[in-house]
């Protein structure tokens, strides 16, 4: 796969080569490389991982279009894998919806997701949703789809509804949001398999399962989702939520015992941090051209 291709066609070649697709949060660069390195075929961007790692914030939709963009360009320069960003509510209304699609292309993602829930949103696995019309969802839609600049860049969108107004209403939404150009669905806080495999014989487009821990979905295998007729599996923040323990454990052992020496067995060493990143190589560039300098310095 090209970086030169569209990121949109390089996340459709991911789902063609891979059933279902498993889809891994990076919260900064460095983690989507070690992702990429792992064998994964797409990245996420998670809203709640911008504002939560980025900001120190909660996902209450605090975050803008911009906060999120910076962290995208950023992930995008560091990888060759296609990225799907949470794109919340689309941050705003038509106008500012197809800026949102127009920047993200620019900033490198593969597509976005922009959910029904109204503005001042909530994590979609927390009590008390608020969503908009289904009219307000489909327009929400139409805009984005209407700004695509690469017809491959992917608009997916996200119901809410299922907590707030029931399984029917929630799949109509979803085939409403197909009807008006979305090119896949991102069926949020499920509770059942079966409902899983009603939303994909509905909408027969790409269906997007999120396995966020600690949420209201049980954490089903991609083996039981690829039966249920899910074509993607999300862990959005599985490696921001262990990273977050692991520097909590390294911060209270410093602290309490005055030194690490009991919290460096958890720790990534610097030859695996430099594989990584491959150093080495960078380093042997430096010396080549250093030598050059010396060459033509003589
Ligand atoms: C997928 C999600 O939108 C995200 O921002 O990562 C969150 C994840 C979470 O809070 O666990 C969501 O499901 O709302
Ligand atoms: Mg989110």
């Amino acid at each position: 796969m090209s970086k030169l291709q569209s990121p949109g066609l390089r996340l459709k070649e991911a789902l063609q080569a891979e059933k279902p697709l498993q889809i891994v949060g990076a919260i900064n660069a460095y983690t989507a490389v070690m992702a990429e390195r792992t064998g994964y075929r797409a990245l996420y961007i998670s809203g709640a991982g911008v504002a939560n790692a980025s900001f120190g914030l909660p996902d209450l939709g605090i975050t803008t279009l911009n906060d999120v963009l910076e962290d995208v360009r950023r992930i995008t320069s560091a990888t060759e894998l296609p990225v799907l960003v949470d794109a919340d509510t689309g941050f705003g209304s038509a106008f500012n919806i197809a800026r949102t699609i127009r920047s993200m292309t620019a900033a490198g993602a593969a597509g976005v997701h922009i959910e029904d829930q109204v503005t001042a949103k909530r994590c979609g696995h927390r009590p008390n949703k608020a969503i908009v019309s289904q009219a307000e969802m489909v327009f929400r839609i139409k805009a984005a789809v209407d700004a695509k600049t690469d017809p491959n860049f992917i608009v997916m969108a996200r119901t809410d509804a299922l907590a707030v107004e029931g399984e029917a209403s929630a799949i109509e939404r979803a085939c409403a949001c197909v009807e008006a150009g979305a090119d896949m669905i991102f069926a949020e806080a499920v509770l059942e398999l079966e409902q899983y495999r009603k939303f994909a014989d509905a909408v027969k487009v790409p269906v997007l399962a999120n396995i966020t821990e600690f949420g209201k979905t049980p954490l089903f295998t991609k083996e039981e989702l690829g039966e249920a007729g899910v074509s993607m599996v999300l862990y959005p923040l599985s490696a921001f939520r262990a990273m977050n323990a692991a520097a909590l454990q390294v911060y209270r052992t410093i602290r309490n015992e005055g030194t690490q020496a009991n919290a460096v067995a958890a720790m990534q060493t610097r030859m695996e941090l430099y594989d990584f990143l491959q150093y080495f190589d960078y380093e042997k560039k430096l010396d080549e051209l250093f030598d050059m300098e010396k060459e033509e310095g003589k």
